[in-house]
């Protein structure tokens, strides 16, 4: 400590949950609108760090950056070397059917991948794997007591967003139940299981492969506030 990616001196500085958007401007958004008593614990390559009070309680919130390999790096670093407990990743998603609408919440029940992270990370052979169950149980608690409603489904965790060939979502949710897209959960999910920590992911529906609506870059970082609230409750 420091490690290579993250500038904090002292494991204090960082709390035991960590809310984890991919964008640091998320991240700075949620310092800025919803923390108390705020302070910057990183600022390496812009993957922006802060730790505050919500509601009088503790809680830190860190950008993962885009992909597996970068948000495997940080919440490696986080678990391993920060002693964080929990890591919940409030990202943006695609959403795979009609079902699943603009601003709408997903909690990630289980994300399935195509990808090599978790082989080769820790030569685990699934292509899904689970949220921490008792992680998901307080958000859908505190989503219940916000009275914000929330899918809990299986979603994508793709290494490619740009596809050449951009109707293969379809096989995707025929064949394996994926509701929606992003490219972080499984391989966060797979580093809390090795490490013997906690993960959750909540997505907000920034945009839809069947019905084509998109939110635009600014609501993306500013305006899902819905999945945040929810998060930020974990703060203890
Ligand atoms: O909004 P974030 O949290 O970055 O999540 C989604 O947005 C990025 C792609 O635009 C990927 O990181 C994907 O997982
Ligand atoms: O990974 C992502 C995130 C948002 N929207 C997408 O289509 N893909």
């Amino acid at each position: 400590m420091p490690t290579p990616h993250i500038e904090a001196k002292n494991k204090n500085e960082i709390a035991k949950t960590v809310l984890m958007p991919g964008d640091p401007l998320r991240a700075k958004f949620i310092a800025d609108t919803f923390l108390e008593d705020v302070k910057q614990f990183n600022g390496v390559r812009n993957v922006l760090g802060y730790t505050g009070t919500y509601k009088g309680r503790r809680i830190s919130v860190m950008a993962s950056g885009m992909g597996m390999p970068s948000i495997g790096i940080y919440s490696y670093e986080l678990y391993k070397f920060y002693d964080v407990e929990n890591i919940i990743r409030i990202g943006s998603c695609g959403g795979y059917t009609p079902d699943v609408k603009l601003y709408d919440v997903i909690l990630a029940k289980d994300a399935w991948s195509e990808s090599s992270y978790a082989k080769v990370q820790g030569g685990y052979e699934s292509d899904t794997i689970e949220g921490t169950p008792e992680l998901n149980q307080r958000l859908v608690k505190y989503a219940n007591e916000l009275g914000i409603p929330m899918h809990i489904e299986r979603i994508h965790s793709s290494d490619v967003f740009y596809r050449q060939n951009f109707e293969e979502y379809k096989e995707i949710y025929n064949k394996y139940g994926c509701v929606a897209v992003e490219m972080e959960a499984f391989s966060l999910f797979h580093n809390a299981k090795v490490l013997g920590k906690k993960a959750a992911c909540l997505l907000t529906v920034s945009d839809n492969l069947e019905t084509k609506e998109e939110t635009t870059s600014e609501e993306r970082q500013n305006a899902f506030t819905n999945m945040m609230k929810i998060a930020l409750e974990m703060a203890e």
